[in-house]
């Protein structure tokens, strides 16, 4: 019988040992292309025929283009598997995915430590206004008093988490031990275990009542510019945003214009709608905390997240199925 087949979209940069147990299972194979058009005429070739499952990562965008219809209907009709390494998957239509037959995974869990504790530093700074602060002195205009514009504590502070996933209820236990008091809202109200006494509201009480809010959904179709000018207009003046998120989740014009009116007072970025561009009127404002898509950058992160990956590739060729599936894709698998 012949050997299973196994993709390899971008690299393994740390589970070196983990990826080699792949090798014992399956014959890897390495795409030659460097772009989309190229990559469809390299499946067109027949160099991919036969492979049943892909490891991809979040940079191998820039060979293969999203993983659409388009790029589906190219790909061997022998994939079943599409095991994405990263907890974001908005570069996946996953619903092409599953009328192709092709199953996704993610890799939830493994980032909810490191995304937090941005999420946490960014809210911390941003309330405390130190990007003033950091440029100030950076630009010589530090007189041995700090600059005018005090910042806030977050003691007592309502922190309202959109989105209360893995991440979003671990930005929760960290900002409970800055005194914080946390009110979510998600699709769905969660078990109380699961809530540890944060408060469940509605979207619209979110928005009205909320001293910082943090995103912490996923990016879809349906959560697309979920932070808009609507939102913004209800928002409590003065409010501080986190995004660790997507950058699309939040119309990054709309957050420009609210905090030029002063309708936001701050915000904490790590993503942005378009990246790697930057709306230059964040860009052009010293009162907010930018850093570039740096949530999961940590050694022992990413090591767990290709770790986690690889798992899922392993469990696929072994047994045909995926060790987390994405929530849009639980009833395909049987438990
Ligand atoms: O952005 C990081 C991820 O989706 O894992």
């Amino acid at each position: 019988m012949s050997r299973p087949k196994v993709l390899l979209l971008g690299k393994i940069d740390h589970a070196h040992d983990a990826w080699s147990t792949i090798a014992d299972i399956a014959d890897v194979i390495k795409p030659k292309s460097t772009n989309r058009a190229d990559f469809i005429a390299e499946c067109q070739s027949g160099a991919l025929d036969g492979i049943s499952v892909a490891y991809r990562t979040f940079d191998s965008v820039s060979v293969t283009g999203k993983i659409d219809s388009e790029l589906l209907d190219h790909l061997p009709k022998t994939i079943k598997f599409l095991c994405h390494n990263g907890a974001g998957y908005d570069q996946i239509d996953v619903q092409a995915c599953t009328a192709h037959g092709v199953h996704v995974s993610n890799t939830p869990t493994a980032v909810d430590d490191a995304t937090a504790d941005v999420t946490i530093w960014l809210l911390i700074g941003a309330l405390r206004n130190l990007p003033i602060g950091i440029h100030a002195l950076r630009a010589g205009k530090w007189r041995g008093y700090p600059p005018p514009a005090l910042g806030h504590d977050p003691q007592g502070k309502i922190l309202g988490i959109l989105g209360m996933g893995g991440i979003g209820r671990n930005v929760a236990a960290k900002a409970r031990a800055f005194g914080m008091r946390i009110r979510y809202h998600n699709r769905s109200r969660l078990s109380p275990e699961l809530e540890e006494g944060a408060e469940y509201v509605d979207f619209e009480t979110l928005l009205r009542e909320s001293d910082v809010l943090s995103l912490n959904l996923p990016l879809n179709p349906s959560t697309r510019h979920s932070i808009a000018a609507p939102q913004f207009a209800l928002m409590k003046p003065g409010i501080v945003i986190v995004n660790t998120a997507r950058g699309a989740v939040m119309d990054e014009a709309a957050l420009v214009d609210a905090l030029a009116s002063g309708q936001v007072s701050s915000v904490g970025l790590d993503v942005y709608e378009n990246e790697p561009e930057i709306h230059p009127g964040l860009l052009a404002n010293p009162s907010v905390l930018l850093v570039p898509h740096m949530g999961t950058w940590t050694q022992e992160t990413q090591q767990k997240m290709e770790e986690w990956t690889i798992d899922n590739v392993r469990m696929a060729v072994k047994e045909g199925k995926l060790k987390s599936i994405v929530p849009e894709q639980k009833s395909l698998q049987a438990a």
